[in-house]
């Protein structure tokens, strides 16, 4: 694995910009919300990271910046994570949903960047060592010098691709370029996972950057594949009732985060991605969770892993599937079949549908 050492009581370091999404059908606004990946990812790490032996939540530090029409400061996870304040305004996507089902690997939404904020310098991290760093820009914040840092600075990094491959057209309509072309490139050997969805996955190269980390493709309700230098693997989905797509992938990278914290093998983690992919698309914006469908998460992982040597603190990691991967599956597939049962006779907790007319 590679990183800096150091990096003491599985500390997480979180970059990336929290921003205001607002989401169009048919150029009628039909929601509006926090967003930037920072926020999703924040909300399921604080949740669902196991306790520290002294009884405190795994501690976690983001760094994100936003303008002063920042309009979602008292929301939770920015509550929790304050965001620097800039003169830029906040960086800002219209996320315009088409009327044609969307498949499991097509675009269900055509972004564009209305507004973009500064970017996260080197300087604006802090000056110390975290045990993990998830680089997860949206517009691209996260400069190539920034990452670097965050790889000097945290034991493991996971990178989502779209802080890296995004490119915006005159219109701020979201583009992707090849990484390859792109000053990251040269910084891939140096990071431990990189997570890109299925329409992504063509500008990164999996077969090149699979020599140089674990890749993971994200297959919206297909689940995700895992591929690393000498195996692969596929990991099953969990189900959903989707109201709103925006944040899966965020929702995704830091339950697979918290896997491994939690000890898992990067296969089994996939696991926890993908539990809490399904939960993110079962929610308009940043999802609430359930305090109970939390605590039945952390029970069945208290009774099955032995937490003695969290995969994320190692110095190699462990990419293969458990004897008890689908023992995880079907224990993890009963929460989520509960909680899916009680969003359908109950719509009333604040969902409202984004993704059908
Ligand atoms: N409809 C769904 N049903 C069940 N699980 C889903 C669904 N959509 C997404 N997921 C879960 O979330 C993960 C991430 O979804 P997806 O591949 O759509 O990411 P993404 O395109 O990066 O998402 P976004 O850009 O909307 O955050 C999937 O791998 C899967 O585990
Ligand atoms: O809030 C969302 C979310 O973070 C998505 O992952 C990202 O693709 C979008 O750009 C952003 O608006």
């Amino acid at each position: 694995m590679k990183g800096a050492p150091g990096g003491g009581a599985l500390e997480g370091l979180v970059v990336g910009s929290y921003c205001h999404d607002v989401l169009l059908r048919g150029g009628r606004v039909v929601g509006e919300t926090l967003g930037g990946a920072a926020a999703f990812v924040s909300n399921v790490l604080d949740a669902v990271s196991p306790r520290a032996e002294e009884g405190i939540e795994a501690p976690l530090v983001v760094v994100s910046k936003v303008g002063h029409d920042f309009a979602y400061a008292s929301a939770p996870a920015p509550a929790r994570h304050p965001p620097l304040l800039c003169a830029a305004p906040t960086t800002s996507f219209h996320a315009q949903f088409s009327d044609a089902a969307a498949s499991a690997h097509a675009p269900d939404r055509e972004l564009r960047r209305v507004c973009a904020c500064d970017p996260i310098y080197p300087a604006d991290l802090p000056d110390r060592r975290f045990a993990y760093g998830l680089a997860v820009g949206v517009a691209g914040e996260v400069l190539p010098e920034t990452l670097e840092r965050m790889i000097r600075l945290c034991r493991a990094v996971l990178v989502d691709a779209q802080a890296l491959i995004r490119a915006f057209d005159g219109e701020g309509a979201v583009r992707h370029v090849t990484l390859e072309g792109t000053p990251y490139a040269r910084l891939l050997p140096r990071v431990a996972f990189l997570k890109a969805s299925s329409e992504e996955a063509p500008y990164i190269g999996v077969e090149t950057a699979r020599r140089w980390c674990c890749v993971i493709v994200t297959e919206g309700r297909d689940g995700c594949r895992l591929y690393w230098d000498g195996g692969e693997a596929r990991v099953a989905p969990f189900p959903a009732v989707q109201v709103d797509p925006t944040g899966a992938g965020d929702s995704f990278l830091a339950g697979f985060a918290a896997g491994l914290l939690w000890g898992l093998s990067a296969t089994d983690a996939a696991l926890l991605g993908n539990y809490f992919g399904a939960a993110a698309v079962s929610h308009v914006g940043v999802p609430t969770f359930n305090a109970k469908m939390l605590q039945a998460v952390k029970t069945i992982l208290e009774g099955k892993v032995k937490r003695c040597n969290p995969c994320i603190n190692g110095t190699t990691f462990n990419f293969e599937r458990s004897n008890m991967h689908d023992e995880l599956h079907t224990s993890l597939q009963e929460v989520a079949m509960l909680m899916s049962e009680k969003q359908e006779i109950d719509p009333a907790n604040g969902i409202g549908d984004i993704c059908s007319t």
